[in-house]
């Protein structure tokens, strides 16, 4: 008997976003060039870049409001091209502008959006009422979204993307404007959505929130993925982490590669902080009666990524 075909690997389940080849151009210069992207149910990915980067053209194919050049975009298997009208009703979109109907109170407008995607009455009040508790909401139901503040008009702007249970959320600058109280809620709902196997796709500006959400990177230059790594790989990758010795007195000058003295202080770059911990300390020699306190200095998200822009202008 001869042997049938090896099987190949199983197919794992469908992402929850798949984008290919995607194209875009505007009057003739290309905004989007080729950009590949795919985010797994249950992910967030933070899309970062500079301003005109192409974030927002981005979020606006896959949402079906432009319609590429050349490429395709599915959403859980849906491609938002030909099949618009079911690919949309998994999709929940916040774009960057507030955009909620004014003379409706909070909860009017939780409603009209998810009657308009077409939930039915037990599961629409039941959707209006978590979102109206996890949004911080409930005390403003009754109130005319002309009459709530910037941060409260965001939030709610939020809600009318989220009432429908879409399976991709879409989030372009969600936090914009808000103040810590509301940037934190809607990170925790952010997380949430994922956790409970939502696929994230979310621009910012804000690194810091990137790295409280523990996001994949994802960051768009002159049309194209430049980068697509984890915060801690990102931080790896474009800085060094420096151990920092501190002296009683003046700090010594040490045989280092890339030492820095400062009054009192040194600072020693390092890829290795546990081994060259120990060979630092015992470089300071006689010093080292005076060394009253040693620390590890870690880079955040944001000088790795203010060293890639630069790494990118170089090139
Ligand atoms: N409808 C349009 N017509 C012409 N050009 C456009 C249009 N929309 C966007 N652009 C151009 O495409 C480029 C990318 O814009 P986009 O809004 O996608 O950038 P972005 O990364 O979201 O920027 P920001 O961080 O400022 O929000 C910009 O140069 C912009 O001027």
């Amino acid at each position: 008997m001869t042997p049938g075909p090896t099987p190949g690997p199983l197919p794992g389940p469908t992402p929850g976003l798949r984008i290919r080849g995607l194209v875009k151009s505007f009057g003739g210069r290309r905004v989007l060039d080729e950009v590949d992207l795919v985010v797994e149910r249950g992910e967030v990915v933070s899309l970062l870049g500079p301003n005109g980067a192409g974030k927002t053209t981005l979020v606006s194919v896959v949402a079906g409001l432009l319609r590429p050049d050349a490429g395709s975009v599915s959403v859980l298997g849906t491609d938002v091209v030909r099949a618009p009208r079911a690919a949309r009703g998994r999709i929940g979109l916040a774009a960057q502008d507030v955009a909620v109907y004014p003379t409706h109170t909070v909860e009017e407008n939780l409603r009209f959006f998810g009657a308009l995607a077409g939930l039915r009455r037990g599961e629409l009040r039941t959707s209006v009422d978590t979102l109206l508790e996890t949004l911080d909401l409930t005390p403003l139901r009754r109130r005319r979204a002309r009459e709530l503040s910037g941060g409260q008009q965001r939030r709610l702007h939020v809600g009318c993307a989220l009432v429908h249970r879409p399976r991709l959320i879409l989030l372009d600058e969600p936090t914009a404007g808000a103040d810590p109280q509301t940037r934190r809620g809607l990170l925790r709902q952010v997380r949430a959505l994922a956790d409970d196997g939502g696929t994230v796709l979310y621009t910012t500006h804000y690194l810091q929130e990137v790295e409280e959400l523990d996001a994949r990177v994802v960051v768009l230059g002159d049309g194209r993925v430049r980068e697509d790594a984890g915060v801690d790989q990102l931080i790896a990758r474009y800085t060094r982490s420096e151990l920092v010795l501190r002296f009683s007195g003046e700090a010594p000058e040490l045989p280092w590669p890339g030492a820095r003295v400062a009054g009192d202080t040194v600072f020693l770059p390092t890829d290795r902080p546990g081994v060259d911990l120990v060979k630092a300390v015992e470089l300071t020699g006689q010093d080292r009666e005076r060394l009253r306190a040693v620390e590890l200095s870690r880079a955040g998200l944001e000088a790795a990524y203010l060293e890639l822009l630069g790494a990118g202008r170089d090139e």
